[in-house]
């Protein structure tokens, strides 16, 4: 369960306002959302809140038992590297590393056997769609197969909570919407929490919710 209550965010560069506050929400495991809004309403800061990246300046978040606004750097991240996946707009594949190295990577970070790291990390390659591709390099992809690297990347480890920042962004259309069913189907069947931050309409229609925030909540969407 992700609990988030009360949220507010200031930066110092703000006038004298916070960038948003009253921002609540409760995921269960499997649940997804997307969350859209007016852009600098801060939807990327509230990512970086929830990864413990940004510090808040109001309200709680809690991961199951973990109170994430209250740990200390160390501790928040190992939490990050247990607890989440990340899938950005600019894919963020390394270059001098294989796809399978790639897809490895979040679990030579939590120590894993590098044979069952590269077991694993094939295995995800093939539900992705990349099975024979494990030893190639991201030079040789496309950007829609790129960003499925990086949503094998993303769930490898079978994160909790899998943080999405406008992850088609960079795809044409038809691309986009292979992309994002890959993205959700994977959420769903690892029983994660998924969050999607998005302009795209068609592209928040695959979570269950649609959310806007706001600079004093998150609301429904009525669009
Ligand atoms: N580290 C920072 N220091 C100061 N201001 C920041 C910082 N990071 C973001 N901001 C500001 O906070 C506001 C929200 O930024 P953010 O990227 O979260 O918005 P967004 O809703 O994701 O925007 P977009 O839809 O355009 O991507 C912006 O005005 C941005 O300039």
């Amino acid at each position: 369960m992700l609990s988030i209550e009360n949220l507010s965010k200031r930066f110092d560069t703000s006038l004298d306002h916070p960038l948003f506050e009253q921002v609540s929400l409760h995921l269960s495991p499997g649940e997804s959302v997307a969350v859209m809004g007016e852009s600098g309403v801060g939807k990327s800061t509230f990512l970086n809140c929830i990864a413990g990246l940004e510090p808040v300046d109001g309200g709680r978040i809690r991961l199951r038992d973990t109170e994430v606004t209250s740990l200390d750097e160390d501790a928040c991240s190992r939490m990050r590297r247990r607890e989440l996946g990340f899938v950005f707009q600019a894919f963020h594949v390394l270059p001098h590393l294989t796809l399978a190295q790639n897809v490895a990577l979040p679990l030579w970070l939590l120590d894993e056997q590098e044979a069952v790291a590269d077991r694993r990390a094939r295995a995800m390659l093939e539900r992705v769609g990349l099975g024979r591709r494990g030893d190639d390099w991201p030079r040789h992809l496309s950007g829609g197969e790129l960003q499925r690297v990086a949503i094998a990347r993303a769930l490898v480890h079978a994160p909790a909570v899998v943080l999405c920042d406008e992850p088609t962004g960079n795809l044409d259309p038809e691309r986009a919407q292979g992309v994002l069913e890959l993205l959700f189907e994977g959420i769903h069947n690892a029983g994660a929490i998924g969050i999607l931050v998005t302009h795209s309409r068609a592209a928040a229609a695959h979570a269950d919710r649609i959310l806007r925030l706001t600079a004093s909540g998150l609301v429904a969407d009525v669009g």
